[in-house]
């Protein structure tokens, strides 16, 4: 197996899979050799392009035995998250591109309806698997069909809300339904909270292994109404156990499981029997995230997602250091050892967002409450009722699930709760599910909510002590995913005026106002700008909201043109609030932005992407250049 430059050699039997009848048309004891080529082109495509190789080698057996049952496009698979279908890409004629996953203008790394009529439902974002699947269910009993629904989602989807509200719709919403409980213990990191205690303690439980195994005979020897008739049998002979049906049940959901994700025949024959079932079900298999690569299996957290990596031992090149994530688990880790106010608040995110040091450090004020940024939200509202100083780091994308949350129980209380908003901008692989370009739009509007990004990693630190020492309000900040320019942050902090910021450099022509992540652009606009014999001020705002008026006022009164800059959407973006304050101020100088147009970004490099949108000096130049021929 090579990667070729351009082409991708597939192995024999999934060189052949075109589609999924061609699944459907391999003998039975083809399949388990299918699913190791599958699992070997995994690990050395990704190897090459990076991706979330632990999570589909998870996932192989289920989704041939899904593909083997079922019939897509008439049948629907939902992916929660989607982050695990590559499997069913690979089975849905994308095998010989799979090798071009999160690259520029290859496959994207999440279901999307636009790429495969196969990929009923596009995610990225957990928790949506089972709400829509019910939708497509009850749509399909409204239109008089017969096709199957299936979803499947992973343990730590349903420590997230809109599951859970899914889960309370489902017996008043269709009578079939199947959903496929992916267990393996893991969500990126270890799965947290009651209901990943819950499932873990039914596969250790004694009982349940027996049963297990018994249940895996009874379904590999017959199937049919007799399994059903064994289910009830073990629910009623197993009093005062925990048994997930009694929770599942209550749901409207009939349990099966827990059968062993990996055994391919076993699968065929449960789901062979389920689609039989006129009524909701729910099958728990229990699977090893990583599964067939043992730097996946041995570190499940590191292989849930990562870069390019070393196929013979699956090391990794070292990343630029220190991230701004970095700098901030290690800052407030810090700040917190001298003042013990300060808590810290993950949705399951402690690697990606580096909340790991502050957990290893200082585990008593460390919460994580799983995928669940609403509750979180909620959670850091209470901590701020008793004075506590919550940060809660939230990546910018997915802090959109707590929009109402920061509006009504944080803003309108003004609790003094520390947003901390990971990759706010481009996060280039992940694509328009992750790109966290969108919350100076949607934090613009909350009132009392201050909103703020460095231009640096020196800044960056300032600004996280000016965040804990504020109580007055809650405060927000908004950094991008990876390295910054480099700066060395001081050894002390210091703490920032709030709502004020900093000349950069004076000049009389160009204002230009560069927000955060946007300086290095900036900087060298500037230097194109002079050797054009312009003089350009360099402004750098440091605060969204509030906007230091006195000082872009006086700057736009003084030149000829103002130019803002911003890692966001122009729409309702910094660069808008720029506008609306010269013209709240009648001051009629022209205000031209930089930032990401009117529509979802696709995935790619962002370096790539940044020249593709005009996020670049020479754009800038030739936005700001009309104004300063007219004046000359
Ligand atoms: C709303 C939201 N929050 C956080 C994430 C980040 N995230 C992606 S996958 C994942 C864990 C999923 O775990 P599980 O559902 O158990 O699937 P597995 O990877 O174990 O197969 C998380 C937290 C997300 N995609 N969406
Ligand atoms: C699938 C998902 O949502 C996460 O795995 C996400 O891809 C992590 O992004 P980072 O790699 O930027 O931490
Ligand atoms: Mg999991």
């Amino acid at each position: 197996m090579t990667t070729k430059s351009g082409s991708f050699e597939l192995p024999e039997l999934l060189s052949q899979i075109k589609g999924p009848g061609d699944v459907k048309a391999l003998p039975e004891e083809k399949l388990t050799d299918l699913c190791e080529e599958i699992r070997h082109t995994l690990i050395h495509a990704l190897s090459q392009t990076g991706g979330h190789l632990g999570p589909n080698l998870g996932v192989v057996e289920l989704t041939v035995a899904l593909h083997r049952v079922f019939d897509t496009p008439e049948d629907k698979f939902l992916f929660d998250v989607s982050h695990q279908g590559y499997v069913h890409k690979m089975l849905t004629g994308r095998a010989d591109t799979i090798h071009t996953i999160r690259t520029p203008g290859g496959l994207n790394g999440f279901l999307l309806r636009t790429e495969s009529e196969h990929d009923c439902y596009g995610a990225g974002h957990a928790g949506t698997a089972l709400s829509a699947a019910l939708g497509m269910a009850s749509a399909r009993d409204l239109k008089g069909d017969d096709n199957h629904v299936v979803a499947v989602a992973g343990d730590a989807a349903f420590t997230c809300g809109p599951t859970l509200e899914a889960m309370n719709n489902v017996s008043e919403a269709t009578d079939k339904l199947i959903v496929v409980l992916n267990d393996n213990e893991w969500s990126i990191d270890r799965n947290v909270g009651a209901l990943a205690k819950y499932f873990n303690a039914l596969q250790t439980h004694p009982t349940f292994s027996s049963i297990r195994h018994k249940a895996s005979e009874f379904v590999g020897k017959v199937g049919g109404e007799s399994v059903r008739k064994f289910a009830h049998k073990v629910e009623r002979n197993t009093k005062n156990l925990i048994f997930p049906n009694v929770l599942f049940e209550k749901f409207g959901l009939r349990y099966y499981g827990p059968i062993d994700g990996h055994d391919l025949g076993l699968l065929i024959r449960t789901f062979e029997h389920l689609k039989t079932q006129d009524e909701p079900v729910i099958l728990h298999i229990i699977t090893e995230k990583g599964r067939g690569y043992k730097p996946a299996t041995s570190n499940p957290g590191k292989f849930h997602g990562l870069g390019t990596y070393k196929v013979e031992d699956g090391s990794t090149a070292a990343a630029a250091t220190p991230t701004y994530s970095e700098l901030f688990g290690r800052a407030i880790t810090d700040f917190a050892k001298k003042d013990p106010k300060i808590t810290a608040i993950t949705a399951a995110m402690p690697g990606g967002t580096k909340l790991e040091i502050f957990k290893e450090e200082i585990p008593d004020r460390y919460f994580d409450v799983g995928i669940a940024e609403e509750h979180a939200a909620l959670f850091a509202c209470g901590h701020a009722t008793h004075g506590l100083r919550p940060f809660l780091a939230i990546y910018s994308t997915f802090m959109q699930r707590a929009i109402d949350m920061i509006m009504h129980d944080m803003a309108l209380q003004n609790l003094p709760v520390r947003l901390c908003m990971d990759r706010g901008g481009l996060s280039g692989d992940d694509g328009p599910t992750h790109h966290g370009i969108f919350d100076i739009a949607y934090l613009r509007g909350v009132p009392n909510l201050i909103h703020m990004q460095p231009k640096d990693e020196d800044e960056f630190i300032d600004m996280l002590w000016t965040m804990a020492l504020h109580d007055d309000s809650p405060s927000a900040i908004r950094y991008p995913r990876g390295a910054g320019i480099g700066t060395t942050p001081k050894a002390e902090p210091q703490q920032l005026a709030i709502g004020k910021g900093e000349v950069l450099q004076d000049g009389q022509d160009i204002a230009i106002i560069s927000l955060g992540h946007m300086y290095a652009t900036a900087l060298e606009t500037v230097e194109k700008l002079e050797a054009l014999g312009h003089s350009v001020a360099l402004i750098n705002p440091r605060f969204i909201k509030p906007l230091d008026a006195e000082l872009i006022l006086e700057y736009a009164r003084k030149c000829k043109v103002v130019l803002t800059m911003e890692d966001h959407v122009l729409n309702n973006g910094f660069g808008t609030s720029v506008i609306e304050l010269l013209s709240n101020h009648d001051v009629a100088t022209p205000v031209k932005r930089i930032g990401w147009p009117d529509e979802f970004i696709d995935h790619g490099k962002e370096e790539q992407l940044r020249i593709q949108h005009g996020l670049t000096a020479d754009h800038a130049i030739s936005l700001v250049t009309p104004y300063l021929k007219a004046s000359s």
